[in-house]
């Protein structure tokens, strides 16, 4: 695992965060992405080496949609930047993590995601992403 990839943001309007992290960070979002097999609506700023990742549900079954019901606007998940998902998977496999999807998946970005689950990450959901060559 390298460095802090993105954090990801849950919100209930892109359209108005997006207004407010324009404000926060003094530049527009470099890029609107909906990822229609998680069920989001992103939006990607830039803040020196950090990336912040706001993502809204486009339907009620998506997990934003039922973390906003839990637990309301803030922080869903972090997301780590790594060489090789798959010998991420297999080495994370072993210490115990459990991985919610072993197949990585096409996230936003041009990124290849797995997720562990939250429950053994001491609540906090973790991300895994390989740029995608
Ligand atoms: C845009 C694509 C991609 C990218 O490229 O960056 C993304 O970031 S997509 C982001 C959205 N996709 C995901 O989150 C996929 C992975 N998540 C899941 O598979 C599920 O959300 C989950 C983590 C397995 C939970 O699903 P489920 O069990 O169906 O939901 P519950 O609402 O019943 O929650 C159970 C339990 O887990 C806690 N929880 C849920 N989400 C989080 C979270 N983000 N962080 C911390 N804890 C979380 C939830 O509070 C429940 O806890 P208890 O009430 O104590 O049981
Ligand atoms: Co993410």
């Amino acid at each position: 695992m390298r460095k802090i990839e993105h954090i990801g943001i849950a919100v209930k309007s892109l359209e108005v965060s997006n207004v407010l992290f324009e404000k926060l960070f003094g530049q527009p979002p470099y890029k609107e992405e909906e990822v229609a097999s998680e069920g989001v609506k992103t939006s990607f700023f830039m803040n020196g080496p950090n990336k912040i990742e706001l993502l809204e549900a486009t339907n009620p079954d998506s997990p934003i949609a039922k973390f906003l019901e839990k637990k309301g606007e803030g922080i869903h998940h972090i997301a780590f930047d790594v060489n090789d998902i798959n010998e991420e998977v297999i080495r994370l496999k072993k210490e115990g993590f459990v991985i919610l999807n072993e197949i990585p998946k096409k996230g936003a970005d041009n990124k290849l995601v797995v997720f562990l689950h939250p429950k053994g990450t001491n609540g906090v959901l973790i991300e895994l992403c390989q740029e995608i060559k």
